[in-house]
Formats: structure tokens, C-alpha cells, sequence
């Protein structure tokens, strides 16, 4: 869109418009991504072809999700540790069978995804986000809701005593602290979970510090120029560690050098020019449905009060807060440091087909009893967008289609009964079953997320690393920039936290992740963005 883009802008748009100046892909509110198939036709698996929800291959229902969790999913099926280091066209009935040993019979609340029809009359999903790796969970997706999370005329975000703001009017969230209100931030689940809403509120902090601290270096500049300034920077971080120190314990080493992922190394120079005019950014509908819920898996039961000694003094059992700010708004939120510090000293669980009760017996029990199931709900999810089954993705992936049920080993047995035909098996179920993997996702989710990565940062024309751009930083920011992001520091500096290990993506060790204060954790120069004049 030459003719509305300014395309020598300085900042990227809030909602990802004109990022991509040819075809105009990656902003919020656009249809997920179909994969074109050998043929370049769409890969889609709807039961009539056009929007119901996929089916098995001889045209039979697919096996119930629930039945399908239960079987394969329980965690009481895997090792006892887990840890690692429309009529039809809305409602989609998640059927509990009668013979469940953990919920009354009866049905989930389940509504499809709201569905358009493409030019084809395909229905088709909507990302309300973008596409891009560019913070929109700490600015929005649009630019009402930036509006909403910005003070009026100032380069800061707003805040109440030093929390997220509770605007009137946002009732997204189950057992606010009264008189104060839901929170708001970027991304509309931020009261999830308290270990999510912590996360928003450090970045928000972040931003502000970031925001104040070149206000100070730089008193001549307009408050808007502060702003995007700000929020450059922190994109810049964003990308920085979600490329370098996240997404190499996901893919593991191999995949992420197949899909060119890393940033170049400092020592070999500090830019880098990635960014290819014919790459879509758009997030695929399968990396939606089932590549990026590998998280889910990695869930505990508890969000514990966690004191500067990594100990637990007080247990929070998952099942009694999602949706609830209660624990972080509580007391002005001298819970927040209890909370973070829970993220960085409590090992995650493994990535692998055993999910938590809270996550699979008892999501949502409050406010909603009697409690929904994760894994259910992801492979309805998977059918409801008409996302094709486990082997198709293995053979558009590239890898051998499983062609009996036995390669399952285990849970093959299982699978057998429940599924008519190899190839229906669900991409969720399969995905998570795939034995190589221990410690990162298997082959099927390796290759669907280093794809979609790929896309977001080879597809980024404002990827943080390019050079000779209006919007480029300086060869010393950028550096300062590569040697320093570190989510450690973001989090021990604005959670209140007094000391944490080097890499807080890893468990804290006496040798190789050591405990440091926060201060002794080095940190972006900000004196590089002074101008002088
Ligand atoms: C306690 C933590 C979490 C809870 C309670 C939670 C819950 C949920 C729920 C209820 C959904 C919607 C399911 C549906 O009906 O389709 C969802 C979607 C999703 N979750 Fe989670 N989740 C959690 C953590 C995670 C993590 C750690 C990841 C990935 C690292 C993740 C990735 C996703 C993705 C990619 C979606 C689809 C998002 C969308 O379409 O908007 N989740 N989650
Ligand atoms: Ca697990």
C-alpha cells in the first residue's frame, strides 16, 4: 500500500500495517496463514471442504477430544516427575463421555472461532495480533488499545500505584481486587495466570524506565519522539532474547541454524540484513492450533510465593487463579517479587504428551465449574480451523509419515482404539507423542515453529538487527544492545527482586548460572541515544 504507507518512516505502525511495503502482510486483524501445499493449493482439511469441522478420512466423526486427552494426556499416565531441568457454525459441543473418571458427563463450553469466508468461500480464522515480534504485548495490536495504555501527551504508559491500569469498562478478568479493576496491557490475557500478568507489568516498567531515563538524556525531544524511541528499544530486546536465549531451548541447536534463526554474533560484526520483501510474515493456523501450545505442557500446578532463597512460603494451587489479578493487585502488590521470583527459581515442566490436572481437569473451575480441559479444547481447536492431521504436517514437514500405529510405541495402543485411521490422528496429539524429543519440541514442531520464525524475522522490515535504514540504530546502540538484553535484568530491576541467576530461562547453578545481585547484571548504555547538537 504505497499510496497510505509513509515509507520512510521512522517507527513501525501499532498494528503492523505497512511493516511489509509489497503485500502488505503481517498486521493484526488478517487471516491466519494456509500453507500452500506441492501444488501451491491451500492445505486445509474442513469435513465438506469449505468450514466444518475436519473429520476422519472415511468421513466418521473424529474420536471425542476429551476421550482422546484422557487416554493419552493424564498426567497420572506419565513418570511421577516431570520436570526438567452455529448450531454447528458456533458451537462445536465438547462432550464429556459419561464414563469420565475426573468430570460430571455433560458438555465443555466450546465456540468456534469466528469464521469469514475468504474469495473461495473457505472459512478462514483472524489473528487479532500481528504477526510480527514487535511487543504488541506490551503496546497493543491497535491503536485504540495503545490509546488506552498510554498516558494522554507523555511518553509513558500509564500506570495505577505503580501497577498495570484497571480502566472502567474492562471486565476480562474473574475476582478483581475492589475498588481497583482488571488490568490492562497489550495482549487481553494478561490476568491468565499471576505468572503472566507479572511478566506484562515488567515490561511495562521497563518501557517506562527506559522512556524516563531518555527524557533525561534528551530534554530537547518531543514526548512522542521519547515514546517510539522507548519502545524501539524494547523491541529491539524483545527480538534479541526471543531469538537468541528463548527460542534455542524450543527448537534446539540444529533447527535453529536450519532456519537461520540467531542473530549475528558481535564478534563478526554487529548488523545484519535478513529482511526479504517476499516473505510472509503471517502466523500459520497449525503453528496457532497446535505447534505453539507446546506451553501448555510445560505448566505447573502451582503458582507459588517464592522468597529471595528460591523457597516456597506460600503455595497458590493454578486451579484457584486463573483469570484472577487477586494476588498480584492484593496489598498495593507487595505480592509482585513473591511471584516473579516464582519464574525464575521453579523449574518449568517437560514438553511432552502428560499435561497438569489444573490445565486438563481444571481450567477454568472458577469461575466456570465444574473445569475445562486444555489438551480437549486444542485438538477441537485444531478441527475447528480446518487444520490437517498429524501426517500431513510430517510429510509437508518433510519427514517420513508415521504408517503404523505402532511407531507410537507406548501410547500407540491407545491412539489404535481411538482413531480409525493413521492419518487422523490430530497434529496436537501427534506433535506432542514424538518420542526424539526431551528436553525440545519433536521434529513436526521443530519444523512448523523454525518456519514460522523464519518468516517473522526474515518478513520484518523493521527486524532489529538491519543496518542503512532511517530507522537503524547506531552501530554502538546496536551492540550495546546485543551484548547486553538480558530478560534476567528486565525482571530482577522491575519486579523488585533482589538477586537472580545469569539466564533466568534456566535454573539457577552454582557454576554455569550463577546468582548474581540485579545490579551486577550489565546493561544496555542508554547514554548512546543522547543527542548531541
Ligand atoms: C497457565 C498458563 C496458561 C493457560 C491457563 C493457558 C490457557 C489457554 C487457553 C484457555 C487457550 C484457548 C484454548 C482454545 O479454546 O482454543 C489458550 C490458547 C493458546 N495458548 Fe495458552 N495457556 C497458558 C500458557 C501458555 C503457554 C506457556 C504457551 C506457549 C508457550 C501458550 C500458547 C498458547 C497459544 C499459541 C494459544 C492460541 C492463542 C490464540 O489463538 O489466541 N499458552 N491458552
Ligand atoms: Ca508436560
Amino acid at each position: 500500500d504505497d499510496c497510505v504507507c509513509d515509507v520512510d518512516a521512522k517507527y513501525r505502525t501499532i498494528d503492523g500495517s505497512c511493516n511489509n511495503l509489497k503485500n502488505g502482510k503481517g498486521a493484526s486483524n488478517t487471516f491466519f496463514k494456509r500453507l500452500p501445499d506441492e501444488n501451491e493449493n491451500n492445505v486445509i482439511d474442513y469435513a465438506d471442504g469449505i468450514g466444518l469441522p475436519r473429520a476422519a478420512k472415511n468421513g466418521d466423526e473424529l474420536p471425542n477430544a476429551r476421550l482422546v486427552s484422557q487416554a493419552i494426556m493424564d498426567e497420572k499416565l506419565g513418570p511421577p516427575i516431570q520436570r526438567d531441568r452455529t448450531s454447528r457454525d458456533f458451537c462445536f459441543p465438547l462432550e464429556i463421555p459419561k464414563n469420565d473418571t475426573d468430570l460430571p458427563p455433560g458438555c465443555i463450553n466450546f465456540v468456534r472461532a469466528t469464521g469469514k469466508l475468504d474469495e473461495e468461500g473457505v472459512r478462514q480464522q483472524t489473528n487479532l495480533a500481528t504477526a510480527f515480534v514487535d511487543a504488541s504485548v506490551v503496546y497493543g495490536s491497535t491503536p485504540e488499545l495503545t490509546k488506552l495504555l498510554r498516558v494522554p501527551d507523555s511518553y509513558l504508559l500509564k500506570t495505577e500505584n505503580n501497577l498495570l491500569p484497571t480502566p472502567a469498562g474492562v471486565n476480562s478478568c474473574f475476582d478483581p481486587v475492589i475498588p481497583t479493576r482488571c488490568p490492562v496491557a497489550g495482549d487481553s490475557r494478561v490476568a491468565e495466570v499471576p505468572m503472566l500478568s507479572v511478566q506484562h507489568l515488567a515490561w511495562h516498567r521497563e518501557h517506562n524506565r527506559i522512556a524516563s531515563e531518555l527524557r533525561t538524556l534528551n530534554p530537547h525531544w518531543k514526548d512522542e519522539t521519547v515514546f517510539q524511541e522507548a519502545r524501539k528499544i524494547v523491541i529491539a530486546i524483545f527480538q534479541h532474547i526471543t531469538f537468541n536465549d528463548f527460542l534455542p531451548l524450543i527448537l534446539g541447536q540444529a533447527a535453529m541454524k536450519r532456519f537461520k534463526l540467531f542473530s549475528r554474533d558481535v564478534n563478526e560484526g554487529v548488523f545484519s540484513d535478513p529482511y526479504d520483501v517476499d516473505m510472509n510474515p503471517q502466523v500459520l493456523g497449525s503453528v496457532n492450533v497446535a505447534a505453539h501450545r507446546f506451553g501448555h505442557s510445560q505448566v505447573t500446578n502451582e503458582q507459588n510465593f517464592v522468597d529471595e532463597d528460591c523457597n516456597t512460603v506460600t503455595v497458590n494451587k493454578l486451579e484457584d487463579v486463573f483469570e484472577s489479578p487477586r494476588l498480584i493487585q492484593q496489598n498495593c502488590g507487595v505480592n509482585i517479587p513473591f511471584i516473579g521470583r516464582n519464574l525464575a527459581c521453579t523449574a518449568s515442566n517437560r514438553i511432552d504428551n502428560f499435561f497438569v490436572d489444573a490445565m486438563r481437569n481444571r481450567l477454568y473451575r472458577k469461575p466456570e465449574p465444574p473445569g475445562s480441559d486444555i489438551v480437549a479444547r486444542n485438538i477441537q481447536r485444531g478441527r475447528d480451523f480446518g487444520v490437517a492431521g498429524y501426517n500431513r504436517w510430517r510429510e509437508l514437514c518433510l519427514l517420513e509419515p508415521m504408517k503404523s500405529f505402532d511407531s507410537f510405541e507406548k501410547f500407540g495402543k491407545a491412539l489404535k482404539e481411538l482413531y480409525n485411521d493413521i492419518d487422523d490422528i490430530d497434529l496436537f496429539v501427534g506433535g506432542l507423542l514424538e518420542k526424539e524429543m526431551g528436553f525440545n519440541v519433536g521434529p513436526t514442531f521443530q519444523c512448523l515453529l523454525g518456519f514460522q520464525y523464519e518468516r517473522m524475522k526474515q518478513g520484518d522490515r523493521f527486524w532489529y538487527e538491519r543496518p542503512n535504514q532511517v530507522f537503524s540504530f547506531s552501530e554502538k546502540q546496536l551492540r550495546s544492545i546485543k551484548e547486553n538484553a538480558s530478560v534476567s535484568k528486565i525482571f530482577c530491576r522491575n519486579l523488585g527482586i533482589e538477586k537472580i541467576q545469569e539466564n533466568m530461562f534456566l535454573l539457577h547453578q552454582s557454576k554455569r548460572n550463577k546468582r548474581v545481585a540485579c545490579n551486577d547484571i550489565p546493561d544496555i548504555d542508554l547514554t548512546l541515544w543522547q543527542e548531541h547538537y
